[in-house]
């Protein structure tokens, strides 16, 4: 993508996943490398995870953490170390990280200015064969996006960080898994580029071999992919809500690796880097 009229700022979306977070040189690099893109003249949205961070504060706290099919159950009592985890840390630090660059970021939940809001996740899962309800706790879906404080800010050259946890109507909590939240949000933003930072350089057709790389797919095509299990674990959340995004008004979506701050850097006019996803 070129930024071919300074006057209307194209919108990235970055989503960063905890597991790109855990080098502290790199996460910097990261930064860097987005910060620069603002400078290019680019909008610039974050979306945050901290998946392993909330996993160390849960085991320090003797709270147990498990997984069903991709979504943390959250007790009330993990929640509130799932919050202090992700906004007490990860986000204030990724803050004073883009501040200490020399840019003004801007630290929110979904909770602020209700950007998100969230219902509880309704969910099913398969024992002994069969689909059965499972109460996930304070697991919330994204019920609505209202992006108004976004696009403020986004108007005064602020860099908006925000965490992966919103509210329902009446105020109650809810820890929303980053990569919807953040596909959602590129959706109702109509960003121009959804970008997911992952830790590998896209989507492969076959995961171990980074040489069958797919630079682009239509997003028709890559169900197939789900189905046939080219596809696979902590990649399919990744791709369904590149789906969301696009069917939203998000204009394309790309997976790119997050470990390598140098390909970041040139996605503005480079679409070789990573996969694209095309609707
Ligand atoms: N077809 C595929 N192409 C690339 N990666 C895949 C594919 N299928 C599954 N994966 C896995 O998805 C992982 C990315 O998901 P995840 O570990 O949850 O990432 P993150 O920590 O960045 O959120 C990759 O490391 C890879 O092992
Ligand atoms: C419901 C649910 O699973 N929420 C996630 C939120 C954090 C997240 O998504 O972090 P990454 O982006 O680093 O994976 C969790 O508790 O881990």
């Amino acid at each position: 993508m070129e930024l071919e009229d300074p006057e209307s700022k194209p919108i990235l979306l970055f989503k960063y996943g905890g597991n790109a977070m855990s080098d502290d040189r790199l996460k910097k690099e990261i930064l860097k490398s987005i910060g620069a893109l603002h400078a290019q003249g680019f909008n610039v949205v974050i979306v945050h995870g901290g998946g392993p961070f909330i996993k160390k504060a849960l085991n320090e706290a003797k709270i147990e953490s498990e997984f069903i099919d991709g979504q943390r159950k959250t007790t009330a009592e993990a929640f509130e170390y799932v919050e202090m985890t992700l906004k007490g840390k990860v986000n204030s630090n990724l803050v004073s990280l883009l501040n200490g660059l020399g840019h003004k970021a801007v630290g929110l939940s979904g909770q602020d200015g209700q950007i998100v809001i969230a219902s509880k996740r309704q969910h099913e899962t398969l024992i002994d064969g069969e689909r059965k309800a499972v109460d996930l706790g304070q697991v919330g879906d994204v019920a609505r996006v209202n992006p108004g404080l976004i696009h403020l800010l986004l108007e005064n050259n602020f860099i908006p960080v925000i965490s992966c946890t919103a509210a329902d109507e009446t105020g109650v909590g809810y820890n929303v898994n980053g990569d919807m939240f953040a596909g959602h949000l590129a959706g109702a933003l109509k960003a121009d580029e959804y970008v997911v930072l992952t830790d590998v350089d896209g989507l492969m057709k076959d995961k171990d071999d980074p040489s069958t790389l797919i630079n682009t797919i239509q997003l028709n095509d890559l169900k197939m992919l789900v189905d046939d299990g080219t596809i696979q674990g902590g990649m399919i959340p990744k791709i369904e809500s590149c789906e969301i995004a696009l069917n939203k008004g998000t204009k394309s979506a790309r997976i790119i690796n997050g470990t390598k701050p140098g390909q970041l850097q040139k996605i503005a006019g480079d679409s070789t880097i990573g996969t694209n996803i095309k609707k």
